[in-house]
């Protein structure tokens, strides 16, 4: 057998060098290393630690327990221990947890801390909780801290109990050797003052420990903070104990703010030494130039919250926090916030709606089998389901029939129906039919009311829930744009894409808080959003020092899609130092308290940026306004940015391979090609749809008919009416500031003269291998590091890459390598 070289841990090749002939010539035993880093945090040894604590816990409770009513008995037993064999002196024991029992309460109960020793189990039972459940039943910190003064206290005032009612054998295990001795101690020096000195020592830790401050407690006047500030008082500011001054507007605030003061220095301790952050509360605007009374109560109700102590013991410092003011509630922002109520919108009556009659039913099921039987294709069964603008008529062939000749009679089934916008969906996707659907004779409006006053919608628990329409079997389709996760419009126009828009934008009002969702709305044609400029000081995010919040003109548009960018990029760095993997995540720790605001953190609301008419921008800035779009649309989701972009001309100069590959949902109106069609959905049909909002929907590999619910300009303009008229924030949402019009204004411009000629080559090894790696480059082209280096640089700066992210490799954003030859064509590198 080959000798095997002596592998061991280093201490042992260090106190035994290897040049021992002895070792050398014997085969050594590998003893396995032990590394004891990966023994502790193995999430099994973890869990099983957490368990074992527990378990001993309840034993020792159930031990010291036992101890009270056999104690004295078992005392003499565990005294035998030593001169009599173990067994028999735990055969002798009454202690329910036998000899173990009896010793260890022989141990803590009788010559340690006595009744007092009954709370110290709580600390391993607290420990083992948070080892198995990752979470703190009580703050383990503080609770250690309590359990170890009460333990010594108790035992001391026990002591003083037994001493004066000398009753010191029968009651003996009351204080513990430890107590006894403390009083023994204190009545030789003190007599029977030793208790001044208990309550003392009692008095100056509550003090201490639960940060007691007597003057500004019995200072502190009126009711407390919270009470004043709940929702009711607020509903009924006459209640509110401001009220009793109303002459004083000035007086009343610092009433408030004493209160507040008063609810965190004396309610609601925080642990000293641990410096408590109080963030600024956030600029409200009111409506008013003079300040009503009930908005100074709102203010208040979102004004200093301790948010996080900045501490290395951030966890239970957070925990702390919460639990004395629970979690944190970005709609404070705006507190007496209302959502348009549904009756804004336009009533509808479901009976009167026209349904497709019985006879149309049944003379284009006729007319289908007729037409198909004439072609030698027989049918077995057909069933029609009616949608609000097409019927589908599913149909299942007689065994034999091949699908793809039913397939190409959709022209001639378009004509012996005389209908326009046939179309056949063969096979249907797991149904076992062929659908054909053929749109009604008289269609049916689908009334946003009926779609957003839904169940479905209401009680909807996406995160940014948008309501497309009704499937053709009459469903409310909701869809969560958070995961779709950007959204890619066209349509031809006048067929329902600005009505498709408005749908979108409405869904998400009606579900979400200003405080949770921002628009970023652009506008080409400078007609179609202007309605939502209401929305400014509520919804709408906007460039510091621009004008308008809707942005018309391109310059803008480039600017403000960089700037999101520029967010996207801060966001990210938000996420990576929260250890977050999006923004849910991130919310969640910040709603937690667990993130801490001086150092950035804030609650990040959903950004949802809406281009309506990509066209005019793609002719007018090209690689200007795509780099951005594909950048955001590849990266953006995790940190909460989706794009809704829509479009008239469906082309491909339009929508580039760049832009198409980043938008896997789809959503197509009538176009007026079928080459349209396919460059939008990747599939015809869009040419065949009836207009007015008739759509599909290309989703995961699946297309989906739809008929977009209706939405008026008036309707849009009740709806704007009424969240403007409220009160909001400041002004827009601030974007990041983007400095434009420099020498790196926009990707497009680059200089590429300077870049390395390898470059190219570079893009396409990164794509080739997804992977974003220098030492990627370095190996397989042969460079040094620091040219491979440069030539990562240069790739980031075209976009090819992100940006540098520590010791992991760089995201590559493109994912194919025909895309990338775009880019680089369009770049002048191809
Ligand atoms: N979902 C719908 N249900 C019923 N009718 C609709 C629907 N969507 C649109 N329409 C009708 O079609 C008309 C044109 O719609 P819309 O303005 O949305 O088209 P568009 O595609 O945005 O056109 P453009 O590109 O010219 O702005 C509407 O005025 C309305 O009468």
């Amino acid at each position: 057998m080959a000798e095997k070289p002596l592998r061991g841990n280093t201490y042992r090749t260090k106190n035994k060098p290897e040049t021992s002939a002895s070792t050398a010539s014997q085969p050594a035993f590998d003893w396995p290393a032990l590394d004891w880093g990966a023994v502790a945090s193995s999430p099994k040894n973890i869990l099983i630690s957490g368990v074992i604590l527990m378990v001993v816990s309840a034993l020792l409770e159930v031990a010291f327990l036992s101890y009270i009513f056999t104690g004295t008995t078992d005392q003499s037993e565990v005294a035998a221990l030593g001169y009599e064999p173990a067994r028999q002196v735990g055969a002798n024991t009454r202690n329910v947890l036998g000899l173990f029992g009896a010793f260890v309460s022989q141990v803590f109960v009788y010559r340690w801390f006595g009744i007092a020793s009954l709370i110290i189990p709580l600390i391993p039972f607290l420990v083992g909780w948070k080892l198995v459940f990752k979470s703190e039943l009580l703050n383990l910190n503080r609770t250690t801290k309590e359990v170890i003064f009460y333990t010594i206290w108790v035992s001391m005032l026990m002591g003083y109990v037994v001493m004066v009612s000398n009753s010191a054998t029968s009651l003996s295990f009351l204080p513990g050797g430890f107590g006894y001795y403390i009083n023994d101690l204190l009545r030789d020096l003190l007599g029977y003052g030793n208790i001044i000195f208990i309550a003392i020592v009692l008095f100056i830790f509550v003090v201490y420990f639960y940060n007691v401050d007597p003057v500004e407690r019995w200072k502190a006047a009126p009711a407390p903070a919270n009470e004043t500030l709940t929702d009711a008082a607020i509903a009924e500011p006459e209640e509110a104990p401001i009220e009793a001054e109303p002459d004083s507007p000035k007086k009343t605030h610092s009433v408030l703010d004493e209160t507040y003061e008063d609810e965190v220095i004396d309610e609601k301790p925080v642990p000293e030494s641990e410096p408590v952050i109080l963030p600024v509360p956030e600029p409200i605007a009111a409506s008013e130039p003079e300040v009503p009374l009930e908005l100074e109560l709102e203010m208040a109700d979102i004004a200093p919250i301790p948010l996080l102590v900045d501490e290395p013991d951030v966890d239970s410092v957070s925990e702390e926090i919460l639990r004395n003011f629970g979690q944190y509630d970005p709609t404070l922002d705006l507190p007496s916030y209302q959502f348009p109520p549904l009756e804004l919108l336009n009533e509808f009556n479901e009976n009167a709606l026209e349904k497709v009659s019985h006879d149309e039913l049944e003379s284009n099921k006729e007319r289908i089998v007729e037409t198909l039987g004439s072609y030698g294709i027989n049918i077995s069964k057909i069933k029609a389901t009616i949608g609000p603008t097409v019927t589908l008529y599913e149909i299942i062939p007689e065994a034999g029939v091949r699908i793809s000749k039913i397939q190409n009679l959709e022209k001639d089934i378009a004509l012996s129906l005389a209908a326009l916008g046939i179309r056949i969906i063969a096979p249907m996707p797991g149904r076992g039919t062929i659908g054909i659907e053929v749109p009604n004779k008289n269609r049916e409006t689908v009334f946003i009311r009926s779609v957003l006053g839904s169940e479905r919608f209401q009680k909807s628990t996406y995160d940014l829930p948008v309501v497309l329409g009704k499937t053709v079997s009459n469903e409310i389709y909701i869809a969560d744009l958070a995961k779709m996760p950007h959204l890619l419009m066209a349509g031809a126009t006048g067929q329902g894409k600005s009505v498709g828009l408005n749908v979108i934008l409405a869904s998400l009002i009606y579900k979400k808080h200003p405080a949770q969702l921002k628009f970023v709305l652009v506008d080409p044609k400078k007609v179609e959003l202007t309605l939502f400029n209401k929305l400014e000081r509520h919804y709408l995010a906007q460039l510091p020092n621009s004008e308008e919040a809707i942005i018309t003109d391109t310059k803008k548009v480039i600017h403000t899609l960089n700037s999101l960018c520029i967010e996207m990029d801060s966001r990210y760095d938000l996420l990576k130092e929260a250890t977050a993997r999006n923004l849910k995540e991130y919310n969640a720790k910040f709603v937690q308290r667990k993130l801490n605001p001086e150092k950035g953190h804030r609650f990040l609301p959903y950004i949802v940026l809406v281009i309506d008419e990509l066209a005019d921008l793609m002719m007018t800035a090209g690689k200007e306004v795509e780099t951005p779009i594909a950048r955001l649309a590849q990266l953006a989701r995790a940190v909460g940015i989706h794009l809704v972009v829509a479009t008239q001309r469906p082309s491909v100069k339009v929508i580039t391979g760049l832009i198409k590959a980043n938008f896997p949902a789809r959503l197509s109106f009538r176009v007026t090609s079928s080459i349209d069609s396919r460059t939008i959905l990747d599939t015809g049909g869009a040419e065949q749809l009836v207009g007015q909002g008739d759509m599909l929907l290309a989703i995961n590999s699946e297309i989906v008919r739809l008929q977009c619910p209706f939405i008026d300009t008036r309707e849009i303009e009740d709806v704007c009416d009424f969240i403007g008229s409220q009160r909001g924030y400041d002004g827009p949402y601030p974007l990041p500031e983007y400095e434009g019009d420099d020498a790196a204004d926009g990707r497009g411009e680059i200089d590429t003269d300077d870049f390395d000629a390898l470059l190219p080559d570079a893009a396409r090894l990164i794509i080739t291998h997804q992977q974003g790696s220098t030492s990627l480059i370095q190996r397989k082209m042969k460079l040094g590091y620091n040219r491979a280096g440069r030539i990562m640089d240069q790739l980031e700066q075209i976009g090819v890459v992100g940006p540098f992210t520590g010791s992991k490799a760089r995201d590559v954003l493109f994912h194919d390598l025909e895309s990338l030859e775009q880019h680089l064509r369009s770049m002048g590198l191809g």
